[in-house]
């Protein structure tokens, strides 16, 4: 051990280099200091390694490695450290050592004997290096191998691990988005502690308060319960007012036909009034014809009289002369009495002169006399006379101040009569506004020469109680009575002027700005289109369209004082098939041709409730001869043929409207109405109308719009949430005056052929549903200083 240690000198080096330095901690095992130094610099160097583990007997070597103390016992003792070598070949001789060249000497044989030293441990090291080489190469090859299997099992094994580190990778990614949300969730938990911390302080706060106010509530709740107390007692004074409403609701009802009797009444007390208006005034006149007669009786009595005082003063002056002749003579009488002896000749004449003169003075008083007489007598007519005058201007004044108070009691009655009309269309409006149903009249029309004759007898029979005289309607079918009420029912006589009575306020409504639709439902054949357009040719069978045109422009006229003016618009389409057809159209024949090609009206309402039909013609009309004519043109364009039911049967639902806009230049007031008038196509069954080809199309489509009207009334009588207005053409047009704010009439019109007793059993069931349907109310569409932009547009 002692020898190992001597022997182990220091390698010469430069103190500078602390990498050459000794390694003084090992004093007893080398090889462990040189297997610490391997694992510390030989990365790099595989020869080293080798030969480093090699000297270090490194375990990984195997069995047959050489021990380290070989190498060391055949370098003569001497071991080196990796460091010493790299020292011994890097170490140069220095410049400054040139002054002490003995040492260097020295130094350089020492260094030449451990070069040669470490020669030959290199060499040695060189063919251990070699064996083991070799040997390492099978180690290595068969590592090699097991490196390959490793390098496959790693593979798989990498490629398992790359799975997994996708898999981990996603877990890992889920698992910080989940972190991610849990950890703001933990802050908007924390924030919600937060808040809820806050809130609890505040509901403490609050709770306090809330005592208070609990206090002070149920101090509220006695005053409330004695409030609801109060409130039941109002409610039932409420209930109380109601019933009282509704009684006055029967009372103006009361009220209204006692109006409506009160009218009657005055309206008979004017047609006396207006008799005995023109009695009296008969009675003036021959009056008044008298009177003349009589002033001309008093003018000539007044003459004859002035006569017979020109008489009389002549009378008188020749009495007072011939009084005064008389008295002349007398005083001559008593001169010549005087000189009686001497004018006693002259006097027997003079007496006998006298007595003449006293003869014709007796005479001439009798003429007097008679004169005086016919005086007193003619004084006297005249008295009657001038009482017969004063009686005839009494009488006179006495006849003009009763046609004076009859003028006023008419005045009055014609006021009244205007206020009771007025009234009688608020309440009239009010009723209808409170029932908000669509009207229903139903016409039966009389039997035709066409109807055939029927074994069955009548079928149609109309009940008599006062009730529902002139509104009930019986149809009797197999033995079973079937019975129907409406708002008014036309037997067969009733003439178009008898319906037009009924409608026309409908009709007035449209000129004070409603929506106004009259439409004609019912079998084919069973009188629509003569109900509405009339028979042609016959002016006094005009039905209710010429004739509404006749009143509405008639009226127009009569507002005029009033300061209304009026603009009118007209349009009219046909529905044939399904298809719109502008029957104002002036290049309607190569647009429309079998409705099938042309153009596309398109229906749109607005908001107000208004339909606009696109491209359809719409003309201004000023006369009801403008509009007849255009219902004349109209007419002809219309689809109609002959089926087996009638000769003429309209194939199209027929449209007709009018637009009115008036202007109170005084008020300023507008008003908007609007005026339609349908005839729609008739019902028919297929079986029975023996339609084929397009005659049967044309039936196909009719049906099915009626029965999309049938379907949208139901459903407005049932209230639903949709309503199949879309359905047709027809419903969506009619849409407005079905389910909005117009006044709605319809005529169901009525065949009275035995034959026919089942589809008018079919249209009077529809019309009772239709009468039992509630459509919105009436509104009136007026406005100040308001015009729609294009008015035009809008059509119904
Ligand atoms: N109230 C009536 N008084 C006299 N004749 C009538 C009456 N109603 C209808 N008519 C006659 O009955 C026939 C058929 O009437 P109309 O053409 O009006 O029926 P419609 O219901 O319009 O039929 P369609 O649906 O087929 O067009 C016509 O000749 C018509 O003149």
């Amino acid at each position: 051990m002692a020898s190992e240690n001597q022997n182990k000198r220091p390698f010469p080096h430069n103190n500078n280099n602390p990498t050459t330095r000794a390694s003084p901690t090992c004093p007893s095992s080398t090889k462990k200091c040189i297997g610490d130094e391997k694992m510390v610099g030989t990365a790099n160097n595989g020869r080293f390694r080798q030969a480093f583990s090699v000297v270090n007997g490194g375990q990984d070597l195997g069995p047959n490695s050489a021990p380290a103390s070989n190498a060391g016992s055949e370098c003569g003792g001497i071991e080196f450290t990796r460091e010493d070598v790299e020292a011994l070949l890097n170490e140069k001789p220095k410049r400054k050592d040139r002054f002490n060249l003995k040492e260097r000497c020295d130094n350089m044989v020492e260094y030449i004997k451990r070069l040669k030293l470490c020669i030959k441990w290199f060499q040695e090291l060189e063919g251990s290096y070699l064996l083991e080489q070799e040997k390492l190469q099978n180690t290595l090859d068969s590592a090699e191998q097991k490196c390959n299997e490793i390098e496959v099992l790693m593979k798989n094994k990498e490629e398992e691990l790359n799975s997994i580190i996708m898999e981990l990778r996603r877990n890992y990614t889920s698992l910080q988005e989940k972190f991610t949300k849990e950890e703001s969730d933990k802050l908007a938990a924390m924030d919600c502690l937060a808040r809820e911390k806050e809130a609890r302080l505040n509901i403490e706060r609050s709770q306090a308060s809330l005592s208070e106010e609990l206090a002070r509530a149920q101090r509220d709740l006695l005053s409330a319960n004695q409030k609801i107390s109060s409130l039941n007692d109002m409610y039932k004074r409420l209930q109380e007012y109601n019933t009282s409403l509704q009684q006055y609701n029967g009372k103006l009802h009361t009220d209204l036909s006692t109006v409506e009797d009160e009218l009657k009444r005055i309206e008979k007390d004017k047609a006396t009034m207006v008799e005995s208006l023109s009695m009296l005034r008969g009675q003036l006149t021959m009056s008044r014809a008298s009177q003349d007669e009589a002033i001309k009786q008093k003018d000539a009595l007044v003459n004859e009289a002035a006569c017979l005082r020109a008489e009389l003063y002549q009378v008188r002056d020749d009495r007072d002369r011939l009084q005064s002749q008389a008295q002349a003579l007398t005083t001559d009488m008593v001169k010549y009495k005087e000189s009686s002896e001497k004018y006693s000749a002259e006097l027997d004449i003079l007496t006998t002169r006298t007595s003449e003169l006293e003869a014709t003075c007796s005479s001439q008083n009798n003429q007097l006399k008679i004169l005086h007489t016919q005086l007193a007598a003619a004084e006297e007519k005249l008295q009657l006379s001038d009482s017969s005058a004063l009686e005839t201007r009494t009488e006179y004044e006495g006849q003009k101040k009763l046609i004076n108070e009859l003028q006023t009691r008419l005045a009055d009655a014609e006021f009244k009569l205007v206020e009771g009309e007025m009234l009688r269309k608020k309440l009239h409006n009010t009723i209808l506004e409170l029932k908000g149903n669509i009207r229903v009249f139903c016409r039966v029309r009389p039997l035709l020469p066409d109807d055939g004759i029927s074994t069955e007898g009548k079928v149609i029979t109309y009940p008599t109680s006062t009730e529902i005289l002139g509104r009930g309607i019986d149809v009797g079918q197999n033995g079973q009575k079937h019975s129907f009420t409406f708002d008014q029912v036309f037997m067969p006589d009733a003439t178009q002027d008898d319906v037009f009575v009924e409608i026309s306020q409908l009709v007035q409504s449209a000129l004070d700005g409603y929506k106004v639709c009259i439409f004609a439902y019912g079998q084919t054949g069973s009188g629509k289109t003569y109900t509405m357009m009339g028979r042609p040719g016959h002016p006094e069978q005009k039905g209710l369209i010429p004739h509404s045109l006749e009143q509405i422009f008639q009226t127009r006229q009569a507002l005029k004082a009033q300061g209304w003016r009026y603009e009118m618009q007209v349009s009219m389409l046909e529905i044939y098939n399904e298809t719109i057809r502008d029957l104002l159209s002036t290049n309607r024949s190569s647009s429309t041709d079998n409705g099938v090609a042309g153009k596309q009206y398109a229906i749109k309402h607005d908001g107000n409730g208004n339909t606009h039909v696109s491209d359809l013609t719409i003309l201004d009309v000023r006369s009801a001869k403008e509009v007849s004519f255009l219902l004349d043109q109209a007419e002809q364009s219309r689809s109609v043929g002959k089926t087996q039911m009638n000769e003429q049967s309209s194939r199209s639902h027929f449209v007709f409207t009018l637009r009115i806009f008036g202007i109170n230049e005084s008020t300023e007031q507008q008003v908007q109405g609007v005026l339609n008038l349908i005839d729609l196509a008739g019902s028919e069954r297929l079986s029975k109308s023996g339609s084929t080809g397009d005659r049967l199309k044309e039936t196909q489509a009719i049906n099915k719009s009626l029965s999309s009207l049938s379907d949208v009334i139901f459903a407005l009588a049932k209230k639903e949430d949709h309503i199949p207005f879309r359905n047709s053409k027809l419903t969506y047009l009619l849409q407005p005056c079905l389910g909005g704010d117009s006044k709605t009439l319809m005529f169901v019109n009525i065949s009275p052929d035995p034959s026919s007793v089942g589809e008018s059993l079919c249209s009077l069931r529809f019309a009772a549903r239709v009468n039992a349907c509630e459509i919105g109310i009436p509104r009136r569409q007026t406005s100040n200083n308001v015009r729609p932009s294009d008015s035009r547009l809008s059509y119904g």
